[in-house]
């Protein structure tokens, strides 16, 4: 399998791009005519540094307006052919892509169209390339891929053939089924993107928000099997438009690329073995079983306050590490570490980040294998200098230079805790605390899809709609992302303005990961009263929050008064309801939640969001009153 993606996919100057797309591990680029004419090199020129970069050019896009065109404007077209013909000659690709007419003189007609592309099929022979023809979703006459394939059918040129883009396909919701009744051969190329599934013209949904396949709604494993099945054995090609993606950095988005393309096609690999030819053999996605631990980079005074506040949540000091300055506090199942070890990548995190969390321990069915699929992918790996007795766990670098690390039920990584840490206390009674349920990353908005790529190629998790939450200073969108069952659950907040509560975290904290943990119990009422005696505080609310529950909701009027009394907050759907409640800000930003699930819901209080964001400006601008 040849792998391949657009010059227009991925940003910079044209050798940018060509950098950035060898070092990913493509095989080949197509050439987007505009990058081409752009550069200062000639023909030749260019045709060789594209090949010193070790890439093949595996097309040359795209040949606009051909087809069904009347009198002077169709020898023009031809004309305009014959010139390109010969460019590609000198950069060296044989195979062109056509794409469907927008002329507002085009005729239509599938036979006359036939016809161009037969006569067309000659004066390509003659110049030994090979033309693919695409409907493109938006096309004046030809908007269907199976429309495209009569009108090569037609043609009957062996140097005529056709070329699909899932986005075409998908995005009018045409069944990729169909095109498994097409002849593989005849197929000449293959583009893949993803979409958003949002109403918008399709011409502009296209231009501006194609995404790498996963990143998107559409089924392009479902497309991709059914090209595969017809036995096509060219180049997989991604040709992504994508606004975010033009701002971003070319090492970025081509390593992205090559990670979604590679995840699908192991999926498709998956679903029909015999249709998908060397691709290299990697682990399937990993099953995430829970959060094992969450480490703190912390030091000094702030560790001290990061203590008192896991004191005041019920945890216990049960552990301190055999060499290094790391204490385990410990409650239910959650383990959180405190890292204070001056040599640690925890020592540069806090300096940079201040008390950041910057180390997220998942326990998973093979770490190994993780790891494994994680390098296949283009992972980075993480490793420190051990001492002698630590355990070397299998680690990947996460978002913003943080560190995943990976524990199973292996010999090796069952019982780090116990060799690994000096008992000093068994757990209290804590507070009803049980687990981890879920971790809240904040991040750009502009690198959303490039994390939920990472989560969702590497683990077994999906994607639950984007959902926007109003903060009084902008807007935040959010995107949750779980394991079946919800054994392990992330969401994605992209900020878009630093003056959110979100954005203020990120750029105070200079990128900080992790801005707050959900940890969940199975009495918040008891929890909230425990809390009560231990000196935690609260996120508190204003009344009108309870008086709008009591307008939506049938609650108990006296469960109604405690819930307010203890700054709970609630919300319902149609799987049951959900409860939670929220420490004050801490370490610039951060906070942590506690909630109670009914099995049946899966969300995460979305409707309660801005009234928590308010709550904790509102506390901070009170804080950054002076007292009069
Ligand atoms: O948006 C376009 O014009 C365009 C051009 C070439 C393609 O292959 C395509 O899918 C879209
Ligand atoms: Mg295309």
């Amino acid at each position: 399998m040849k792998t391949s993606i657009a010059t227009v996919s991925v940003p910079g100057t044209l050798r940018e791009k060509l950098e950035a797309i060898a070092s990913a591990g493509f095989d080949g680029v197509e050439i987007f005519e505009q990058d081409f004419i752009t550069d200062a090199g000639s023909p030749r020129d260019v045709g060789a540094m594209i090949r010193d970069h070790g890439l093949e050019i595996t097309l040359f896009q795209p040949f606009r307006d051909f087809e069904g065109l009347p009198g002077a404007l169709r020898t023009k077209a031809f004309d305009r052919a014959r010139r390109k013909f010969d460019v590609m000659n000198e950069l060296g690709t044989d195979t062109v892509l056509f794409c469907s007419s927008g002329h507002p003189e085009a005729l239509g007609g599938i036979d006359r169209a036939a016809a161009d592309f037969a006569e067309l099929g000659e004066i390509a022979a003659a110049q030994g390339i090979r033309v693919g023809y695409e409907a493109l979703a938006w096309g004046r006459h030809v908007n269907d891929h199976r429309d495209a394939w009569e009108i090569v059918r037609r043609a009957d040129h062996p140097n005529i053939g056709l070329i699909v883009d899932s986005f075409h396909t998908l995005a009018r919701g045409i069944d990729p089924e169909t095109l498994r009744r097409i002849p593989g051969d005849r197929i000449f190329f293959v583009q893949l993107a993803d979409a958003p599934r949002i109403k918008m013209d399709l011409l502009y949904l296209s231009r501006h928000f194609r995404s790498m396949p996963g990143e998107g709604d559409l089924d392009v494993t479902a497309f991709t099997r059914a090209v595969m099945a017809t036995g096509y054995a060219g180049p997989i090609s991604l040709e992504i438009f994508n606004d975010q993606f033009r701002g971003g950095m070319p090492r970025n988005v081509a390593r992205d690329g090559y990670r979604s393309l590679l995840a699908l096609m192991d999926d498709v690999r998956r679903a029909e073995p015999e249709v998908v030819a060397d691709l290299p053999a990697f682990p399937p996605r990993a099953t995430v079983d829970r959060v094992s631990f969450i480490e703190f980079a912390s030091q000094g005074q702030d560790a001290e306050a990061l203590a008192a506040l896991l004191q005041s949540l019920g945890f216990t000091k049960v552990g301190r590490h055999t060499v290094k300055r790391l204490t385990l506090w410990q409650q239910g199942e959650i383990r959180i570490l405190i890292n204070a070890e001056p040599g640690d990548l925890a020592a540069s995190i806090y300096r940079a980040h201040g008390t950041s969390i910057y180390d997220i321990g998942l326990s998973v069915g093979s770490a190994a294998d993780t790891i494994g699929r994680a390098r296949a992918l283009g992972a980075d790996p993480f490793a420190q200098p051990l001492s002698p007795s630590q355990t070397d766990i299998p680690a990947i670098r996460g978002l913003g230079g943080s560190v995943l690390h990976f524990l199973d039920d292996s010999a090796a990584l069952s019982d780090v805790w116990a060799t690994e840490f000096t008992p000093v206390a068994r757990p209290g009674p804590g507070v009803g605390l049980t687990r981890v349920d879920h971790i809240a990353q904040t991040m750009t908005y502009d690198e959303m899809l490039s994390w939920s790529l990472f989560y969702t190629s590497l683990f077994d998790m999906k994607t639950a709609p984007m959902v926007d939450v109003t903060d009084p200073d902008g807007l935040v969108r959010s995107q949750a992302l779980s394991a079946p069952g919800g054994a392990f659950r992330i969401t994605l907040n992209g900020a878009e303005s630093h003056r959110t509560f979100a954005g203020a975290f990120l750029a105070d904290s200079f990128g900080a990961p992790v801005q707050h943990v959900a940890l969940a119990t199975d009495d918040i009422f008891a929890t909230a009263a425990a809390l009560a005696e231990t000196g935690f505080a609260s996120l508190p609310l204003p009344a009108n929050y309870y008086a709008d529950l009591a307008a939506r909701f049938d609650i108990d009027p006296e469960v109604l008064a405690r819930m307010q009394a203890l700054n709970i907050l609630y919300d319902r759907d149609a799987g049951g309801a959900f409860f939670q409640l929220y420490s004050q800000p801490f370490a610039g930003g951060m906070f942590l939640e506690i909630l109670q699930r009914d099995a049946g819901y899966d969300g995460y209080g979305a409707p309660n969001a801005a009234f928590r964001i308010a709550a904790q400006k509102r506390l901070q601008r009170g804080k950054a009153m002076p007292a009069r």
